[in-house]
């Protein structure tokens, strides 16, 4: 479904990744864990040519980017749907805006755009959502806004860059549970950045280990499901008198 071919990618004197290559399968959910600094955002965002390589070639499906004209790249590029940490959304639009961008941008017909707004927000359970601005949502309702952005072009690849890293432990379970609800029902494949190693074993397939720029290595794993979580007082104060 993607595959990075021997691709190199600098910042000025500074070498982000070596010379990696690396397959993700069409319909897996694929990890990309390691420490600070060993290139994993830089991975995830030659994958769409957010970041140009040095060198090298990039597939997804059989479409090569590197080599598309400016038209075709953007075509193929409604097929990336990309998710952040901070979310990105605009703050001066509403929900039902923000959706709406990747509509516009792909220029679907405005007749279109509202349903499949709507079709989106549904999804990420927001529908009732539509006018409120960014600054009125929760951090996890924001990550369902965008989430809801990337899919409004029917993805075939969903690319997570630390999706849950701004959110605490009850709505990372809630994001992970869309996310592979977005896996499972719509059959997108999914790349899935995360320092979070309870993230990364409870939704991945495989997940590759980076380590300087380059791979250290890529291990199947048994996902072992989203932690089911419980925000209610008593489960607070359990843990509060387990923690002590
Ligand atoms: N736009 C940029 N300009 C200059 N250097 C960059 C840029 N983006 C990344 N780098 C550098 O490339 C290296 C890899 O960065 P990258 O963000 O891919 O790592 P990471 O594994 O995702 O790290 P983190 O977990 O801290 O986000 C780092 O040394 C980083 O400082």
């Amino acid at each position: 479904m993607i595959e990075l071919q021997n691709v190199t990618k600098k910042f000025g004197t500074h070498t982000a990744i070596q010379n990696v290559s690396l397959t993700v399968h069409k319909g897996e959910i694929h990890g990309l864990i390691g420490a600070s600094g060993a290139g994993k955002s830089t991975m995830l965002r030659v994958m769409n040519l957010l970041e140009i390589p040095d060198s090298g070639s990039i597939y997804v499906g059989d479409r090569e980017l590197t080599t598309r004209s400016k038209r075709e790249l953007r075509e193929a590029r409604k097929r990336i749907g990309m998710i952040f940490q901070h979310f990105n959304l605009v703050l001066n639009k509403t929900v039902e805006q923000n959706v709406a961008v990747s509509l516009q941008l792909a220029q679907v017909p405005k007749h279109q755009q509202i349903d499949r707004v709507r079709e989106c927000l549904r999804f990420v359970g927001l529908e009732d959502q539509m006018d409120k601005y960014p600054a009125q949502l929760s951090g996890g309702q924001k990550q369902r806004v965008a989430i809801a952005r990337a899919l409004a072009n029917e993805p075939e690849v969903l690319l997570c860059d630390e999706p849950t890293s701004s959110l605490d432990p009850h709505t990372t379970s809630e994001i992970l549970t869309v996310i592979r609800d977005i896996h499972e029902r719509l059959g997108v494949t999914v790349i899935i950045v995360s320092h979070e190693m309870n993230v990364i074993k409870s939704i991945c397939q495989r997940v590759t280990v980076m380590d300087q720029g380059t791979i250290y290595e890529t291990v199947p794993i048994e996902s072992s499901g989203i932690p089911k979580s419980d925000r209610s007082p008593e489960r607070f104060i359990k843990e509060l008198k387990n923690d002590a």
